[in-house]
């Protein structure tokens, strides 16, 4: 089962979360909804990424950037997954195609919000081009997909899970006390957590590592029951 952690704002917060068990490390370099400037963004998830090295996946969102800023985050942080989550640049077959003829190994997960059951036949056309999806919640006031530290109706992921032809990760809420259930319920590829595992339960705080511990271990377990 993966584990991915969002959005590490330290070198010290990124290596605890690995140590209580999660498998994917995300940051934010896109300073969007993150109140800081581009560059300060990109050097924080520099130092971060260097710091993490091989020791979990490294993840990197992009959100409506221009194509020279998504070009500097990649060349920066040579993440092992660019994250796209943006409103206005969703992944097409022609842009992924680009992206893994200029940067081999680097994996393309788009982001789907689930805002309704139309969301099911919009994931399964990502599906067929994109290397991973990750279905996340959506806020009015947020920029991007996710972020929302609310859930959606998990029937139209396990709809996901069942039709697609990528692996897929869940979003949106999720924390602790849900992530058993959620994986019940959908039995994804992996989980992912931003809010509910923050020390304010806003999408800003810093990591609760204790929250971040639970989030994994229950997860881990759950798996293993389920056997998958
Ligand atoms: O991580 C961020 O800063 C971020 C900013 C804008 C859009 C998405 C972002 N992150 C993604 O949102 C999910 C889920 O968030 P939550 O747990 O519901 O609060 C997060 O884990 C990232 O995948």
């Amino acid at each position: 089962m993966i584990t991915q952690i969002y959005s590490l704002k330290t070198v010290d917060e990124a290596l605890a979360c690995i140590e209580v068990g999660a498998t994917n490390i995300g940051v934010n370099p896109t300073a969007k909804n993150s109140g800081k400037t581009f560059d300060e963004a990109l050097a924080e998830s520099k130092a971060i990424f260097d710091a993490v090295g091989d020791k979990a996946t490294k993840v990197a969102l992009t959100i409506d950037d221009t194509e020279e800023e998504r070009t500097k985050i990649i060349e920066t942080l040579h993440p092992d997954i660019l994250h796209i989550s943006g409103a206005e640049d969703d992944a097409t077959p022609e842009l992924v195609a680009e992206l893994k003829a200029k940067y081999p190994g680097m994996k393309i997960m788009q982001a789907v919000p689930m805002t309704g059951p139309e969301a099911i036949d919009k994931a399964i056309a990502f599906s067929k081009f994109c290397d991973l999806l990750i279905l996340d919640s959506v806020l009015t006031g947020v920029i991007g997909t996710g972020a929302a530290g609310v859930t959606h109706d998990w029937a139209w992921d396990k709809a996901i899970v069942d039709g697609a032809s990528c692996p897929v990760i869940i979003a949106g809420g999720l924390g602790p006390d849900n992530v058993a259930d959620a994986i019940k319920a959908v039995r994804p590829y992996g989980v992912d957590s931003l809010t509910k595992t923050n020390k304010n339960g806003t999408n800003l705080g810093e990591k609760d590592i204790e929250k971040v511990r639970l989030f994994c271990e229950r997860a881990h377990a759950t798996a293993k029951e389920l056997g998958i």
